[in-house]
């Protein structure tokens, strides 16, 4: 059978007279014997891209041929590998200087990620410290970002991003949700804020219970849902491919894992999509151990706050952040999990979920709606509704 790759806009040109599907490869992909096979069956012919002006077709038939080929650098893999050269931010604002908070600040001065980075938080000096402190490092980091700190909201001025940490943290014994009505109260002080002195930034919203915050900063700021985004996903992910991945025995790097639904007990980590080494989680797992580590990721949160007493998870979240960041200045592409209100995608209305969706430096581009299980789908539907009915909607 003759190799269905062919190269060039005449070939693609000609592909499309002749009727085929062109699928464009990216690097890295494997053109195993397999994906000729069901090439030629399925009429496409493969290119390699990128193609000028044109993107991948979303067709049943280049649905399959994703599948069969072997991806090299699977989109939804270690960060580092996809990190490309990005824009910097002017300014990224950080309301909330605790745990996650320093973190973040800390990442986004040693990644240049902006050119000021302004930290507050309500307790007297906390984030003037946090501030001075990461300036200090300069001297040996040659980071080039200023940092400033202080109690006062009028720090978010003129900031691109603004990341919201701020709010309590649950202890041992309770759920994320016990702590919708005090930190509902938090979130609206900071919209308002926001909505005054940064009326263009995009909002990331980490504090808890997540998408309800989520749904609560839209709903304050009036911004669009495009400039309103909850950060849960990537790290509920991370989580599950580090359990993936110590149970499997793999490298991190190796597994290709997501979760969907809502940053709580409806989370809904995607088992039918995710691979290890580009393969079935069972060709390596059983399905016990496939649902411990499903478990893992619903739980890992809950499993910090019981170690530490008093607090809960900093290090993660804020790698998690940054990962949303990445994808909003550029450094990264393709679908990333962020919780984004929805408006008919998955048939869900009206309420903010846990989605694949497509950043860019305008916030959300577009929810891609993944082809899922009947029993995930049916998750991300109880994951809607338990949302809705915590909100009171
Ligand atoms: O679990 C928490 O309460 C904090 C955060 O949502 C996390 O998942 O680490």
């Amino acid at each position: 059978m003759a190799d269905p790759r062919v190269i060039g806009t005449e070939a693609v040109e000609d592909a499309r007279r002749r009727g085929r599907i062109v699928f464009e490869l990216l690097p890295g992909d494997i053109v195993t014997a397999l994906a000729r096979e069901t090439a030629e069956r399925l009429g496409v012919t493969l290119v390699d891209g990128p193609l000028e002006r044109q993107q991948p077709q979303r067709t049943d038939a280049a649905i399959s041929m994703q599948r069969v080929l072997y991806r090299r650098s699977p989109k939804w893999v270690a960060p580092v590998r996809t990190k490309r050269k990005a824009r910097r931010l002017g300014k990224l604002a950080l309301i909330g200087a605790g745990g996650v908070g320093g973190n973040i600040a800390h990442l986004a001065a040693m990644q240049d990620i902006a050119d000021e980075i302004a930290l507050i938080d309500i307790v007297p000096g906390m984030a003037a410290a946090t501030a001075l402190d990461l300036n200090h490092t300069t001297g040996i980091t040659g980071a080039r970002a200023r940092c400033i700190g202080g109690e006062s909201l009028d720090l978010v001025t003129g900031a691109e991003v603004v990341v919201v940490t701020a709010g309590l943290a649950r202890r041992p014994g309770m759920s994320r949700a016990d702590l919708i009505d005090v930190n509902a109260r938090v979130i609206r002080q900071a919209a308002e804020a926001i909505r005054s002195a940064a009326p263009n930034a995009i909002v990331i919203v980490v504090t808890n219970p997540l998408d309800e915050m989520t749904f609560e900063m839209l709903r304050a700021t009036a911004f669009p849902r495009e400039r309103v985004l909850g950060m849960a996903g990537t790290l509920d992910s991370s989580r599950f491919r580090n359990a993936l991945a110590v149970a499997a025995g793999v490298c991190p790097a190796d597994v290709e894992a997501f979760t969907l639904g809502s940053h709580g007990d409806e989370m809904a980590p995607i088992s039918s999509r995710a691979k290890i080494k580009g393969r079935a989680l069972d060709v390596f797992l059983s399905s016990d151990q496939i649902d411990a580590c499903v478990q893992d990721a619903v739980t890992g949160g809950g499993q910090v706050v019981s170690l530490k007493k008093s607090g809960s998870a900093t290090i993660a979240p804020a790698h998690a952040s940054i990962e949303l960041i990445d994808h909003i200045r550029g450094a990264r592409t393709g679908p990333v999990p962020v919780s984004v209100m929805l408006q008919g995608e998955y048939g869900i209305d009206g309420v903010v979920l846990g989605v694949a969706a497509h950043l860019g430096s305008t916030g959300l581009i577009e929810v891609e709606e993944l082809r899922l299980t009947d029993q995930e789908q049916a998750a991300l539907h109880e994951a809607a509704d338990a949302i809705r009915s915590r909100l009171g909607l």
